[in-house]
């Protein structure tokens, strides 16, 4: 029985209304504890789905493309004949004979190969030795333009089906399609126009019934799912195509598909166990970078890097938001470079203008959003830079895919700060995946070991050598120099003090951005939110906003967005994976490597590669052809490793926390493994290693997080940059 402290005795009421708070209390943490886990099981769930998708792809794939790369059908010879009288090319690139063979075998197949693989040519030569005619469905007006001009330069009768189209061509197209000895090859159509004309649907089904529809052709297919970066509604009605027309093949198109977007897109298309002929991603005259670097001065980084190693030379920059591309243009200007911008907000004609501009070089560089991409076919684009991360690993392949169509080499640059990571999140959470496909990208930019380009294959399900690119990325650049020197860092204890700050803030209820929890953290800003029994971290602050990045894209910590009239922010609260280690579940200890050059950078060995501040972007010539001719004799990395229990001060339960609960390796490695998402949804991460290293960015003062959340906090005053984005 309870006794008060004058020794009465406690009413029973009280004593049940204290049993009842304290039941109410453990609900409420219990609820809280099922949500995470339930959270983390639909990432699991995910994960165990995407990882099926693959060996199921792994399975059916492997045998397909040698069956069909014979000379032995019907239509072989007409076929090479074909190629060299009407298209002038000699031989097929890899994949080109089969996926051809396989579409005139009447077989539906999708098709996936590098941007500039030559896709098109898998449909145009199957179209000229076919009766009857191959319907494209091609996503933007544009690039059915580019195509209809380079198909009459051919002398292939080709006709573009939309809302400008007149009365007499539409006539014309409509018996075309199904009078026998109509010469119309080729029809275009955006999907749009496709799902709202039922004139066209009703002649397609009497050219079908007339053994006169070839061939349905959907480029860009993987904007069929909503799994894919670049769904589209309209493309879903293509689902209807093969129930209505079942004889005629299928051909998919596209450069970026991971497994499961190509199984969900088999799904929705109705072609299950079609074929998937599946080049490389690997872009051998690419050469890929991250740079890190400061708010301050990265404009005038990009121009040095410009002026210095692409001087006169045509290329692209791409940024996040229409401001970031109107800003870079103009100060690009003052440093005389010929930057135009472009963005959706520029009139048709004001972008066709720009366009033709920069095609005969009197433009230098265009500056753009991602309003600027399908059907570019500049072939001497020398270098695409990212003045920020692109919103998703599949955005940013194909971005940097325009660059060295002709075979040249060509350079991938992307500027990195962590706050672009907050302001790409803030604009994307909205979409379908959208958070994931942020933190992929973020998990790209910040590793530092790993082949760039085995990083980029990994992603697209892609077979990699673990031996690398051979110095086209900067990661293999840097372990050939054996400068690849980093700290191990046991961010487990550190993880408490974020998870003691985070609580106490929401018991004050305040929400922590990034800047409110580093600040906190480092014991700086309001003093409130700080806790007395977290010491200030021993490491600089970049550490430890790499460190916080890191915990993010590791679900150990997770993004929560909030609408105000003005703007989204992003907030920071506990991941799902914090429960788990509380539990006992996951290992305490979460080990990362940070380059010394971040966390000590008096101690890190110089590198060969160049960093963003203004004076040190000239670097080597890069006119001249593949890196791997002209660099060093590659050397044994030499790795220098520093081993820290804890980068936290205070003696607080940390390390006897972790070795209650302390699991195996294999268990640690494993949990790294899986990736966050912003409410479950499953992705496969850019890199299922879990070592990071980072290099060191420009000014050790830069606070990326300020930078990031002051402009998450603009962004939303100015909703014309989120619709652009998307758009
Ligand atoms: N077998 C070949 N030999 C030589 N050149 C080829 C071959 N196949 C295609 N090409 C050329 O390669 C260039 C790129 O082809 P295409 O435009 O079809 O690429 P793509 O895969 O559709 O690229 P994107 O995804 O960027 O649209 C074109 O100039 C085309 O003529």
């Amino acid at each position: 029985m309870s006794s008060s402290e004058s020794g009465m005795l406690v009413p029973q009421s009280v004593r049940l209304q204290d049993d009842l708070r304290s039941a109410k209390e453990e609900l409420t943490q219990t609820i809280s504890q099922i949500k995470k886990l339930q959270e983390r099981k639909r990432e699991l769930d995910g994960r165990i789905s995407n990882i099926k998708c693959e060996l199921d792809m792994l399975s059916k794939g492997g045998s397909a493309s040698a069956q069909y790369e014979v000379d032995t059908f019907p239509w072989s010879d007409e076929m090479m004949s074909k190629l060299r009288s009407v298209f002038k090319i000699e031989d097929f690139r890899s994949y080109q004979k089969a996926a051809v063979n396989a579409t005139m075998n009447n077989l539906d197949c999708l098709l996936i190969m590098p941007t500039g693989g030559g896709k098109s040519l898998c449909f145009q030569l199957p179209a000229i030795l076919s009766k009857g005619i191959t319907l494209v469905v091609s996503p933007l007006i544009s690039l059915m333009e580019d195509q209809l001009q380079s198909m009459k330069e051919l002398g292939i009768h080709t006709a573009l089906f939309n809302s400008n189209t007149s009365r007499e061509e539409t006539k014309f197209i409509f018996d075309s399609m199904i009078n026998p000895s109509a010469t119309l090859k080729l029809l275009y159509v955006t999907p749009e126009k496709l799902a709202k004309s039922k004139r066209l649907m009703s002649q397609l089904e009497k050219a079908y019934r007339a053994n006169r529809f070839a061939r349905l052709v959907i480029d860009e297919v993987h904007c069929c799912s909503q799994w894919g970066h670049d769904f589209r509604p309209d493309y879903k009605f293509l689902g209807i195509m093969k129930t209505q027309y079942p004889k005629t093949p299928i051909i998919g198109l596209t450069a970026t598909a991971t497994p499961n977007v190509i199984i969900d897109v088999q799904k929705i298309l109705n072609i299950e166990g079609s074929l998937v002929f599946k080049d490389t991603f690997f872009r051998p005259n690419l050469k890929y970078e991250v740079l890190d670097c400061g708010e301050a001065s990265k404009i005038e980084d990009i121009a040095n890097l410009i002026n210095t190693r692409f001087p006169k030379q045509s290329g692209i920059i791409y940024c996040l938001t229409i401001k970031d591309c109107e800003e870079v243009s103009e100060k690009l200007r003052t440093f005389k470079i010929r930057a135009a911008r472009y963005h959706a907000q520029l009139e048709p004609e004001k972008r066709t203008e720009i366009q033709k501009k920069w095609y005969n070089n009197e433009v230098q560089v265009i500056v753009a959003t991602v309003a600027f991409g399908m059907g570019i076919n500049k072939l001497d684009v020398r270098y695409v830079i990212h003045h920020s991360m692109s919103k998703s690993v599949e955005n940013y392949y194909q971005e940097t895919g325009r660059a060295g169509r002709d075979g040249n080499p060509a350079h991938c640059i992307l500027f990195f700060k962590f706050g672009d990571s907050f302001r790409a999140s803030s604009l994307m959470f909205t979409e379908k995946n959208g958070v994931v496909n942020v933190y992929n990208m973020l998990k790209y930019s910040l590793d530092r070991s790993n082949c760039r380009k085995g990083l980029l294959a990994q992603h697209f399900g892609d077979a990699w050598e673990l031996s690398g690119c051979g110095e086209m990325c900067d990661n293999c650049d840097m372990k050939s120099s054996g400068s690849n020197q980093y700290q191990e860092i046991n961010a487990g204890p550190l993880l408490d003090d974020i998870d003691s700050i985070l609580d106490h803030a929401s018991h004050l209820e305040e929400r922590m951005t990034a800047l409110k929890l580093m600040d906190a953290w480092l014991g700086k800003g309001n003093k409130k939110l700080r806790v007395e029994t977290v010491a200030t971290p021993k490491f600089n602050r970049q550490t430890c906003e790499t460190i916080v990045a890191l915990l993010l894209i590791d679900g150990f910590l997770k993004e929560e967005f909030h609408f105000t009239p003005y703007s989204t922010i992003s907030y920071i609260v506990a991941g799902a994976k914090v429960v788990l280690r509380s539990n006992g579940k996951i290992s305490q200890d979460i080990q990362y490597q940070i380059p010394l050059s971040i966390v000590n950078p008096s101690k890190a060995k110089t590198s060969k590669k160049p960093t963003t501040s203004s004076s040190s972007v000239k670097e080597k010539d890069t006119n001249s052809k593949h890196s791997s001719s002209s660099s060093p004799k590659k050397s044994t990395p030499r790795v220098h490793k520093e081993s820290v229990s804890s980068g936290s001060g205070r003696g607080k339960s940390s390390s006897s926390k972790s070795s209650d609960h302390r699991k195996g390796d294999d268990l640690k490695r494993k949990e790294r493994e899986k990736s966050v998402t912003k409410d479950g949804d499953d992705e496969d991460p850019v890199s299922k290693k879990s070592k990071f290293s980072f290099k060191k960015k420009t000014s050790m003062n830069d606070s990326n997080f300020e930078d990031g959340v002051d402009c998450v906090q603009v962004i939303g005053k100015r909703f014309v940059i989120a619709q652009d984005f998307i758009d």
